[in-house]
C-alpha cells in the first residue's frame, strides 16, 4: 500500500509510532514528499517521518484526505494563498520571450463545472489491492526536446505510458500537456508559460499531484512545488515507477530492494522539509530547519546502510539457490521483455505456475522459476523476471542488479514482445537498451512475438516472423505455438553449447545419462572401450569430457567419417 498517491481510508497502524508533538501539521508546509508507506519494515519505521506526505491527513484527524481540505481554490485564475508569486514573475521575467502565459482558462472553467456535478467525491473511493482509498487527482507534464530523434517514444506516447502508470498507482489523471524545448529549464524543467498554465489546470481540475514525465532535479521539484502554491505534489516518473514498485513488492528481497531505490532517490532531495520550525518560532531559531536536515539526512544514510546490510544477507540465500540449481544440470533460460508483453502468462502456460498475469504494469517483481518438460523429455529451467520500461530509474536497475543477475547468467534469453502493441518496436528497443546496460547482450536471444491473437494481421504478422531468424510467433493466452516455441529454444540452447565427439567409457554411464538430458546428442555407438558420442553439449561437460574426446579419434566408425564430410 502506497500514501504516496492516494489516500487510505482508515488510518493506518504505522501512525501510532508518529510523534505528533514533534511533527505537528503546518498548512504553510511547502514541501511534501513522493513517498510511502513504510509501515512493512522496521528499517522504514524509524524515518518515516521523513517521507510521509499524509500528515495532514492524520492531522485533520479523519483519516481522509478530503480533496477540498485546504486544496487549492476551485475557481480558475485565483491564488492559493501560499502562491510564490515572486517566483512565478521570476520565472515569467527570466523566461520572457519562450511560451506565453496564456492560460486556457474556458477550457478548464468548463471542465470544472462538469466535474464539481457529475464527479461526486464518492466515485473517487476505489477499492484497490482489498483496500479502499481515495484517488488523488493527478495532472502529466512531459518535455519534448526539440530534436526528438534521439527519443525511442514520441511525447504523446510517452504520457500516454505515464498515464497508464499513474492509474496502475492508483490515480485519477485529469490531464496532460507537454513543451518543445531544445533543453529543459534548469530551474523549473519547463518555462514560467507552461508552469502558469499548469497552475491554472490545478485550480480548475482541483489537481492534487503533478507528474512529471521525465526525473526531476532536487532543485526542480522544490522551485515547481513552490511555483505551484506549495501545497501540491509535485513527483517525476521515477517516483511513480518505485511507488508502484513499492506496491508490488511482495517478498522480503523485493521490499528491501525498493525502499533502498526509495532512499536513494530521496537523500539527494530531502531539503525544505524543515522550514516550518522556523516559520512557526517566528525565525527565532533560524537555522533549526537546517540542522534537522543534516539529522534527517544522517538518519536516512544509516538506515541506507543497514538496507543494504540487510539485502546482502537475502543475496547470500538467493546466490546459495542459484548455486544448488546451477549444479542441476539443466540449462536456465530467462524470460525478458517489455512491462505487460506476457511473460507470466507464457510460464503459467508451460509449467502450470500460478504466477500473477494482469493486465497492468509491473504484475510482476520477484523471479519465478519452473521447469519446463519437452515432449521429447528434455528438460529447461524457466525464469520469469521483472519487465522492463523505457526510461527505467537508473537506481532501480542498481537496486534490483541482484535481482536481474538471474538474466545475466542465463544460457538462452527470450524476448516476449506484445506485437499487438503499436509501439512494439520502440518497446523492443527499450528492452534491448537495458540489456546491455546489464551486459546481457551477448547471451543468445529468441525473439517471440505474443498476443499474435490480439493483432489485427495474425496471417501477415506470422509470416513475417517465418522470414526472420529466431523469431516466433505465439499467443501465450490462447496457449498457440507453443509447441514451435520449445522447439526453437531447443535449437538455440544449441548456440551456447559446445560439439564434442568423446568415447565415454563405460564406467561414466551417469555422465552419459547426464549429457543426454542436458545436450543434444546426435548418435552413439557402443565399442569394445565404451560408448562413442556426439552431439552438443553445454560447456561444462565439454570441459568433464576433455580426455575423453582425444580418445575417441581414433574410435570414430567410418560412418561418423563419412557423415562429417557430407
Ligand atoms: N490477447 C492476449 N493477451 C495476452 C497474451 N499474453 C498475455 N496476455 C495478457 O496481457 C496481460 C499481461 O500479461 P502478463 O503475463 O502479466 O505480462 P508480463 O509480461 O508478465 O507483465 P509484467 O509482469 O508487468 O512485466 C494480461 O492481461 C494477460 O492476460 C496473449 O497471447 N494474447
Ligand atoms: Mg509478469
Amino acid at each position: 500500500m502506497s500514501l504516496c498517491f492516494h489516500s487510505v481510508v482508515k488510518p493506518f497502524p504505522l501512525f501510532s509510532q508518529f510523534d505528533f508533538n514533534r511533527y505537528t501539521w503546518n498548512p504553510n508546509l511547502t514541501t511534501r514528499f513522493p513517498i510511502h508507506d513504510y509501515s512493512n519494515s522496521n528499517v522504514r519505521r524509524n524515518c518515516q517521518h521523513l517521507f510521509n506526505p499524509s500528515i495532514r491527513i492524520l492531522e485533520h484527524g479523519t483519516g481522509v484526505l478530503s480533496p477540498t481540505d485546504d486544496g487549492p481554490e476551485a475557481s480558475v485564475g485565483s491564488q492559493s494563498p501560499d502562491t510564490d508569486d515572486g517566483v512565478l514573475q521570476e520565472l515569467a521575467e527570466e523566461d520572457a520571450g519562450s511560451a506565453p502565459a496564456n492560460v486556457s482558462t474556458k477550457k478548464f472553467a468548463k471542465k470544472k463545472a462538469n466535474d464539481s456535478e457529475e464527479d461526486g467525491e464518492d466515485s473517487r473511493f476505489k477499492l484497490r489491492n482489498g483496500r479502499e482509498v481515495f484517488e488523488e487527482k493527478a495532472y502529466l507534464v512531459g518535455v519534448a526536446r526539440k530534436d526528438e530523434t534521439e527519443e525511442l517514444f514520441s511525447i504523446e506516447e510517452s504520457l500516454k505510458e505515464l498515464a497508464q502508470l499513474a492509474d496502475t498507482a492508483g490515480l485519477m489523471v485529469v490531464d496532460s500537456t507537454y513543451q518543445k524545448l531544445s533543453t529543459p529549464n534548469p530551474r523549473t524543467y519547463i518555462g514560467s508559460g507552461k508552469v502558469a498554465e499548469i497552475k491554472a489546470a490545478i485550480n480548475a481540475y482541483g489537481v492534487e499531484t503533478v507528474i512529471f514525465d521525465d526525473e526531476l532535479s532536487p532543485g526542480q521539484l522544490r522551485n515547481l512545488e513552490k511555483a505551484f502554491g506549495g501545497k501540491i505534489r509535485v513527483c517525476d516518473r521515477t517516483a511513480l515507477i518505485l511507488d508502484i514498485f513499492d506496491q508490488r513488492a511482495a517478498t522480503r528481497e523485493a521490499s528491501l530492494q525498493v525502499a533502498l531505490a526509495q532512499m536513494e532517490y530521496q537523500l539527494p532531495r530531502l531539503t525544505k522539509m524543515w522550514t516550518h520550525l522556523e516559520r512557526q518560532s517566528g525565525g527565532k531559531v533560524k537555522g533549526m530547519g537546517e540542522k534537522q536536515i543534516e539529522v534527517d539526512k544522517r538518519i536516512l544514510r544509516t538506515q541506507i546502510g543497514v538496507l543494504r546490510k540487510d539485502l546482502e544477507s537475502v543475496r547470500k540465500h538467493r546466490k546459495q539457490y542459484r548455486t544448488r540449481r546451477l549444479s542441476v544440470p539443466v540449462p536456465v533460460v530467462s524470460l525478458v521483455g517489455y512491462t505487460n508483453a506476457g511473460k507470466s502468462t507464457l510460464l503459467n502456460q508451460l509449467t502450470g505456475a500460478d504466477v500473477l498475469a494482469e493486465d497492468r504494469l509491473f504484475a510482476t517483481l520477484d523471479p519465478t522459476t519452473r521447469r519446463v518438460q519437452m515432449k521429447n523429455g528434455k528438460e529447461f529451467l524457466l525464469t520469469d523476471t521483472v519487465g522492463f520500461i523505457q526510461k527505467l530509474p537508473t537506481t532501480l536497475v542498481a537496486a534490483f542488479r541482484a535481482t536481474l543477475e538471474e538474466i545475466s547468467e542465463s544460457s538462452l534469453l527470450v524476448h516476449v514482445i506484445d506485437i499487438s502493441h503499436p509501439l512494439a518496436e520502440q518497446q523492443i528497443d527499450a528492452v534491448e537498451k537495458v540489456l546491455s546496460e546489464l551486459d546481457a547482450s551477448s547471451i543468445p536471444k529468441l525473439m517471440v512475438w505474443n498476443k499474435v491473437d490480439k493483432a489485427s494481421n495474425p496471417e501477415e504478422i506470422k509470416l513475417k516472423a517465418k522470414n526472420l531468424e529466431d523469431t516466433i510467433c505465439i499467443s501465450a493466452l490462447e496457449g498457440t505455438g507453443l509447441d514451435e516455441f520449445c522447439n526453437a529454444v531447443q535449437e538455440k540452447l544449441k548456440d551456447s553449447m559446445v560439439w564434442v565427439e568423446a568415447l565415454v567409457p563405460f564406467d561414466k554411464g551417469e555422465l552419459l545419462s547426464t549429457i543426454h538430458q542436458v545436450g543434444m546428442v546426435e548418435r552413439t555407438e557402443y565399442t569394445e572401450n565404451g560408448t562413442l558420442m556426439r552431439g552438443h553439449v553445454p560447456l561444462r561437460y565439454a570441459r568433464l569430457l576433455t580426455p575423453m574426446r582425444q580418445m575417441c579419434v581414433s574410435q570414430s566408425p567410418k560412418s561418423w567419417e563419412d557423415d562429417m564430410s557430407l
